[in-house]
């Protein structure tokens, strides 16, 4: 059955802070950048991810990126790191970790994923992360999780399920996340969040100022950072789809990624009080 994306599906997950609670309980959120002129998606996924309430934030970069992240960021932490192995290392302490915003369309970036996918922390692969895949999904679908999220645009999705689209949207995310074993976030117009058991949820309040650069980086960094606190990534990836619109219509005219984790906390804190947001 298809259910509507609505916060009474969810609301009562979120993970709100306790009172003894503590910056590395909170949960901890990894995203890895891209080279020194691919740095700005990260840093949108980074701080959309603390926004949502990850107690740590840290970016794992090339380390000639260092110089660029490291005068834009304040509360997001930095970790250079120069081989796949060593990314996988790095994460150990992470409780999810967002790949392929920017991350380039070269086998460093299948190399790290599939190391990252060995880590214990759960996957969001969007952009750069599914692109590089195209012709070759087998080997991304080999090593991920019932709990890591693949966060495809159509044209991200055709290229790694190529024709599977005619089936309809809905019917193409289910059958995507049967083959991939994991959860699919189907981004456009409405979204459709699919989950290998067969779960499915459209969600239609998606706004049209969403229609602009970055704003699926900041989407990853969303789901990320609700999945870094626990919560499920299927609720997460729900959660954050919602929340996202509801920023992006709060905001509406003139909205740029950059606004969106500005905005956010009076989403969260509609949500938090318990009242309609
Ligand atoms: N601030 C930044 O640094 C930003 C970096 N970005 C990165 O820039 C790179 C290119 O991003 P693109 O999304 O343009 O890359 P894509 O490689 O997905 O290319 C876009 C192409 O896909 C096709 N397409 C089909 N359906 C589409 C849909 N629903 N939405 C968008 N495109 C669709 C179009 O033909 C379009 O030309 C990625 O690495 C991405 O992560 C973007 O996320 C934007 C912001
Ligand atoms: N017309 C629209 N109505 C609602 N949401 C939209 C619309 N266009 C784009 N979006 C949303 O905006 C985001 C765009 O993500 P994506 O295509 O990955 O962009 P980018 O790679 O630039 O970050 C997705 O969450 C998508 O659902």
């Amino acid at each position: 059955m298809i259910e509507t994306n609505d916060p009474a599906l969810w609301r009562n997950f979120l993970p709100w802070p306790g009172a003894e609670t503590h910056k590395h309980a909170r949960g901890r959120l990894g995203v890895v950048s891209g080279r020194a002129h691919q740095t700005g998606a990260a840093r949108l996924a980074a701080r959309a991810g603390l926004r949502i309430g990850a107690g740590v934030v840290r970016i794992y970069c090339p380390p000639d990126a260092v110089a660029v992240i490291a005068p834009a960021i304040e509360a997001i932490m930095l970790t250079p790191f120069a081989t796949a192995d060593a990314l996988a290392r790095e994460v150990e302490e992470m409780d999810a970790v967002v790949v392929g915003p920017a991350a380039g369309l070269d086998e460093t970036t299948v190399n790290n994923v599939q190391a990252l996918a060995l880590s214990g922390a759960a996957l969001v692969i969007d952009a750069d992360g599914l692109s590089v895949f195209k012709g070759r999904s087998a080997e991304l679908f080999a090593v991920l999780d019932r709990d890591d999220v693949l966060t495809p645009h159509e044209g991200e999705f055709e290229r790694l399920f190529p024709g599977l689209l005619r089936k309809g949207r809905e019917s193409a995310a289910v059958e995507a996340a049967r083959r991939a074993q994991a959860i699919v976030v189907l981004k456009g117009a409405e979204t459709v969040i699919a989950a290998p058991d067969g779960r499915v949820r459209v969600n239609r309040t998606g706004s049209p100022w969403l229609a602009t650069a970055g704003t699926g980086d900041v989407l990853s960094g969303m789901i990320g950072g609700l999945i870094a606190q626990r919560m499920d990534s299927f609720d997460a990836a729900c959660a954050a789809v919602w929340i996202h619109a509801d920023a992006a219509d709060r905001f509406g005219p003139g909205l740029i990624a950059e606004d969106l984790s500005e905005v956010m906390p009076q989403s969260l804190k509609a949500l938090w009080l318990g009242g309609e947001p």
